[in-house]
């Protein structure tokens, strides 16, 4: 005790200041020591230790990625340092083809050295899942219940008479002098696919869009307008700010990432409660149903055939191989699958329609060829539901959706973590390289399309002249989306079905689209003037 009181009292401030000073000099130099020996160097901005690149704070990400390609990726490879973690940035087609194509090797999509735990998503779920053996039991499972529906007139069903609602309160909010209403379309395309995903998933609805509607007529508060509001909130909050949940642990008690994170957590974790919720209740409700000796296996919906896979109730029983997917999921595990739906359900379907719009409406010729397509598929009844049949001979606006998706993808970076040493790009990689496919470089790139900046939904057409993964929408590989045919069921229902009604007009045709980037890219507003058919076709 003696000694060491004596060595303490004989350390003055200067001398500790001069230890941390010494301590941080040492850790900067190991830092850029490791940095100028790294393997196979690529291009790229100067990291800063601990943070990495700064820009990532205070920029839109994909607007930065994109100015990085520009600066960099000439070679088809950059790479970047975020908080600490070196990121291999491949923007030509031809480097991608393992990453996508070899399912075996190439299974996940972080290095999970972030906050996936802390928001239970590392083993929950689909998308974010690292663990290999749940990820395979809950994407085997969420598939073989998602992929029959898409296969059926049942989203079809659904998506009808919503689109018929919602076209319902624009004209009841239209001001009787107006020739049309003006609306947010982003925020009322929130509530859409929140209910329809509600209702292919549930088979009952959360009603967002009614509630929307009343508040936006000023109708008094009730408490299932805000339960719906804080729904759709659950939902958005996530998909804005989900970028902090990859932030190194270390980092996650300072002052800027500390509220983010809280802000974050609480949020899901009330989400979470409210998806727990609705499964208990479905459970029961199924258990009242089979012991009344009522229940319906025909009609059912995404969360009833998750409840009854492999259970005795399961009308599909399935014989694996592998015995690990023969059994039931418990509750949370489909609360992680639920909580996939939502989130990469409908945000994703929300921003593909916005940019679709905003291109069409700055195409004429685009707008003219997709009505004249529409005209040409329901000249027997315009005003009649549209059928599966009637979306296959839908072509033109199936090669929009596409090239929107190529010119402005709204997930334009794609994650694989290699934990095994890897041959990426004529370069081998030691185990635990994440790669980063940079889809909107490689969709605009000049490499492999003409005049990339121009929107021209034709070039789908001649599908043999596309070169290989030079388009990516939905990924590729093991994690390729589960939910793609649902989505563009959707998408090409949804802009049928506005067109058929209405005229669609950007209320500022001199605006630039308004986005933001977390893991995808959001708009965040479209205001648009929305004129009913008659109405202008009077005006005209
Ligand atoms: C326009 C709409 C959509 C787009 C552009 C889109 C795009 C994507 C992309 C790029 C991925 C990553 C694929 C990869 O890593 O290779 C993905 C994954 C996923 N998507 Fe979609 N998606 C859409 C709609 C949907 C819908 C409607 C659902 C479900 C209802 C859905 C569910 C999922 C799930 C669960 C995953 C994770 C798959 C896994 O990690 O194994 N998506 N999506």
């Amino acid at each position: 005790m003696g000694l060491l009181h004596t060595i303490f009292s004989s350390v003055k401030p200067t001398d500790i200041f001069i230890g941390l000073l010494s301590l941080i000099c040492l850790y900067v130099t190991h830092f850029y020591y490791k940095h100028f020996t790294r393997i196979n160097p690529f291009p790229g901005p100067i990291p800063i230790p601990l943070i990495g690149s700064f820009a990532i704070f205070i920029e839109d990400i994909d607007d930065w990625f994109h100015k990085l390609n520009k600066i960099y990726g000439h070679n088809g490879v950059y790479e970047l340092n975020i908080a600490g973690n070196r990121q291999i940035v491949i923007t030509r087609a031809e480097y991608i083809d393992k990453l996508v194509n070899d399912t075996s090797a190439h299974v996940m999509r972080t290095a999970n050295n972030g906050l996936l735990d802390l928001f239970d998503l590392d083993n929950k779920g689909v998308g974010l899942n690292h663990d290999y053996n749940h990820w395979k039991f809950n994407r085997h499972l969420f598939s073989q219940a998602i992929m029959p529906l898409s296969l059926t007139e049942k989203p079809s069903n659904i998506l009808n008479p919503l689109f018929e609602e919602m076209a319902k309160y624009w004209i009841d909010l239209k001001q009787q002098d107006d020739d049309g209403t003006i609306i947010d379309m982003a925020t009322w395309m929130r509530r859409f696919t929140a209910d329809f995903i509600s209702l292919l998933t549930t088979g009952k609805r959360i009603s967002v869009m009614h509630h929307y509607c009343q508040k936006l007529k000023n109708e008094p508060i009730t408490k299932e307008m805000i339960d719906s509001e804080e729904f759709i909130e659950g939902i958005n909050t996530f998909v804005s700010d989900n970028q902090i949940i990859f932030v190194p642990k270390i980092l996650r008690g300072l002052p800027l990432i500390r509220p983010r994170v809280d802000h974050l957590l609480d949020n899901c974790n009330r989400f979470y409660g409210k998806l727990v919720d609705i499964i208990r209740k479905r459970r029961k409700e199924i258990e009242e149903t089979i012991t009344r000796g009522d229940f319906d296996t025909k009609r059912l919906d995404l969360l009833t055939s998750l409840i009854i896979a492999n259970t005795q109730y399961d009308p599909h029983p399935q014989k694996h191989v592998d015995p690990s997917l023969s059994r039931p999921m418990t509750d949370d595990e489909i609360r992680g699958v639920m909580f996939d739906a939502f989130v990469a359900g409908t945000d994703t379907t929300v921003n593909t329609f916005c940019f679709a719009l905003y291109y069409i409406t700055h195409h004429p010729n685009v707008k003219k060829k997709l009505l004249e397509e529409i005209e040409s598929v329901f000249r027997d009844d315009p005003t009649r539901p549209i059928t599966l049949e009637d979306l296959e001979k839908l072509k033109y606006c199936e090669a929009i959706i596409k090239e929107t998706s190529r010119i402005r993808p709204t997930v334009s970076m794609i994650s694989r973590y290699s934990n095994q040493p890897d041959e990426i790009a004529g370069h081998k990689w030691p185990a635990n390289t994440l790669f980063i496919m940079y889809v909107r470089g490689i969709n605009n790139n000049p490499l492999y399309w003409k005049d990339p900046e121009k929107f021209i939904p034709e070039r789908f057409y001649k599908t043999q002249e596309i070169h290989r993964n030079s388009f990516s929408m939905f990924g590729g590989g093991s994690r390729m989306c589960l939910g793609r045919k649902v989505a563009i069921i959707e998408l090409k229902t949804l802009l049928t079905s506005l067109y058929r009604k209405f005229d669609v007009e950007l209320v500022d045709m001199k605006a630039p689209l308004k986005v933001e980037t977390s893991t995808i890219t959001v708009c965040k507003e479209l205001n648009v003037k929305i004129i009913p058919k008659e109405k202008n076709q009077a005006k005209n």
